[in-house]
């Protein structure tokens, strides 16, 4: 349904300049509130063409884009020449999000504390260093609250503390709702967590459909494709309990405190999210596809006779 979607594209082409090669042409797209999408494609396919369209700071040569909502976007390259402190440009930007004086300076700290870089509030935007920039424009889009966010490449040039908060961040958002669209050169990103995965290839948006995804909810999958998960929780944390109730089965903690799951495939985005936005957060070390739930099986496993 049309209220479900956060924006959608109907026939959308795109082509620069008069007679320029059309870059992306028929793309219909709609992309669902709450849900998080990847968008892939080779070097100068268009993945950046269409995450500008999907936030609107351009236009379309042809067809329609409809039914954005409020949408914040961490564009590919931030403009740092910025006449602004850090800590004055986010407050001025969650200004201009609609947020009051004392509110949007309150979050504009906190995002800036939450990416390591509460130090160079003080600092011209001229002078920050291409990795504290980076923090800056990524903060920037988040402290809006965004019902779409759109991020291009946003991981790059992070520190893995960053780059773990924006993780946490990511899921945080469409936990709460929002739609995240994002492109990143690192396969692995979000691994497992993503709803959708569209490849740009030649002028179209081809969806990619990963097997077993389509289910929902917290039913435990008998059989079928799982994923292992490793994470490290909180010290003596147990695991939440939507995940421990949708495991197939779990290794309890090794010695370095990873507690290495079974989950089924089609919940595995659930599962993540879940983990990820547990407060405090549990932090994924690693997502590994393997074959069929059973195939694999560890010693002392928690759970091993359930499927
Ligand atoms: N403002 C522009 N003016 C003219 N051509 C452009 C413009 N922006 C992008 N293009 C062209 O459109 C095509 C797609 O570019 P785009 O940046 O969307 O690809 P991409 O998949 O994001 O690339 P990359 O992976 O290198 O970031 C390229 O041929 C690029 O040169």
């Amino acid at each position: 349904m049309e209220r479900d979607l956060a924006v959608r594209l109907d026939g959308v082409g795109r082509r620069y300049g008069m007679g320029g090669p059309w870059v992306l042409r028929h793309v219909d797209l709609g992309i669902r509130t709450g849900s998080l999408v990847r968008v892939e494609g080779a070097n100068g396919s268009g993945k950046s063409t269409l995450l500008r369209l999907l936030a609107g700071i351009d236009a379309p040569s042809e067809g329609r884009v409809s039914g954005r909502r409020r949408t914040a976007f961490v564009p590919e390259r931030f403009p740092a020449a910025l006449p602004f402190t850090a800590l004055g440009y986010l407050t001025h930007m969650g200004r201009v999000h609609g947020l009051g004086a004392g509110a949007a300076r309150r979050r504009a700290s906190e995002w800036l504390e939450l990416f390591g870089a509460g130090g160079y509030g003080r600092t011209p935007l001229s002078e920050l260093s291409k990795g504290s920039s980076q923090k800056v424009a990524v903060a920037q889009a988040l402290l809006a609250e965004p019902d779409l966010l759109v991020l291009d490449e946003a991981w790059t040039g992070l520190d893995a503390p960053a780059r773990a908060a924006l993780d946490r961040a990511v899921a945080d958002r469409t936990a709460a709702g929002g739609a995240v669209a994002f492109v990143d050169h690192d396969p692995s990103r979000l691994r497992g967590m993503a709803d959708e995965t569209y490849a740009v290839v030649g002028t179209a948006l081809n969806r990619r459909t990963a097997e077993g995804t389509s289910a929902s909810g917290g039913a435990r999958v008998r059989g079928g494709p799982v994923v292992l998960v490793e994470v490290q929780g909180p010290r003596g944390a147990e695991l939440p309990e939507a995940v421990a109730e949708s495991v197939v089965r779990w290794l309890p903690a090794a010695p370095d405190g990873t507690t290495r799951l079974t989950v089924p495939r089609p919940h595995s985005d659930r599962i993540l999210r879940e983990l990820l936005t547990a407060r405090p957060p549990w932090h994924v070390v690693a997502v590994s596809a393997t074959a069929d739930a059973g195939s694999r099986e560890a010693p002392g496993e928690g759970r091993g006779e359930e499927l």
